[in-house]
């Protein structure tokens, strides 16, 4: 699968995130409304543990592979490995990205969290295949954020990595993440934006129509 094309629009979803529907319900509709990755981050307040939390990870699995959209596991290594999840993201204070790619081989997906292009270096070299830069915005959704950054470490890590995968996250909304992608990025990653408006599928629509017209063959 070709991953920039995946990054276009990655959906990051946790139950804890959902305002208005059932968890599935949301990730049905994100999926109908043309999502492009998935990313299962089930963390903070409320969120599910132990069974519960794998077989919350099964139900939005099952959701992606009838679909064809790649899944993707927050920080959970072996959860990802138990239920074989495409992949696995990861923060800087998580496992290193080197040591995720011995435990889940080449075939696998691994992505980074980077704010800096020392990071971006770092988790290039240790073999990630795509970074996530921000937060672009202010955000409420993660509450231990880094500051917000901008664009800046966005444009410098594509200055020096012409081609590296890239997906902005942080705030963005169908109005607002257009600079992002000018900056460099090759997509989104957006949780509230979709997770947490009355209707997902509509807010996922809106997405791919404007993404369609930043990247022409998004
Ligand atoms: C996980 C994460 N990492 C940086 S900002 C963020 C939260 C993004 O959520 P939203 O799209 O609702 O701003
Ligand atoms: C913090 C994050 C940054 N980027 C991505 C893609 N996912 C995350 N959970
Ligand atoms: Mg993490």
């Amino acid at each position: 699968m070709n991953i920039k094309e995946a990054l276009r629009i990655y959906f990051i979803m946790g139950s804890n995130n959902c305002g208005h529907h059932e968890p599935l319900d949301v990730l049905k509709q994100a999926i109908d409304g043309g999502i492009t990755m998935f990313q299962f981050r089930e963390k903070g307040s409320g969120a599910l543990i132990g069974e519960a939390k794998k077989q919350f990870a099964r139900d939005c699995f099952r959701l992606c592979k009838q679909a064809n959209v790649p899944f993707i596991v927050n920080d959970d290594v072996d959860l990802a490995i138990e239920i074989g999840a495409d992949g696995v993201h990861v923060g800087q204070d998580d496992l290193d990205a080197g040591i995720v790619r011995q435990k889940l081989g080449q075939d696998k997906i691994i992505g980074v969290s980077s704010h800096t292009l020392q990071e971006s270096k770092a988790a290039i070299e240790a073999g990630a295949d795509y970074i996530g830069m921000g937060p672009v915005y202010a955000t409420t959704t993660k509450l231990d954020t880094n500051p917000v950054a901008g664009t800046t470490a966005i444009q410098e890590t594509r200055e020096h990595f012409p081609q590296f995968p890239i997906v902005a996250i942080g705030g963005l909304q169908a109005d607002n993440f257009t600079p992002a992608i000018e900056a460099g990025a090759d997509g989104i990653s957006i949780i509230s934006a979709i997770a947490s408006v009355p209707n997902p599928k509509e807010a996922t629509e809106k997405l791919v129509s404007t993404m369609k017209e930043v990247i022409n063959d998004a």
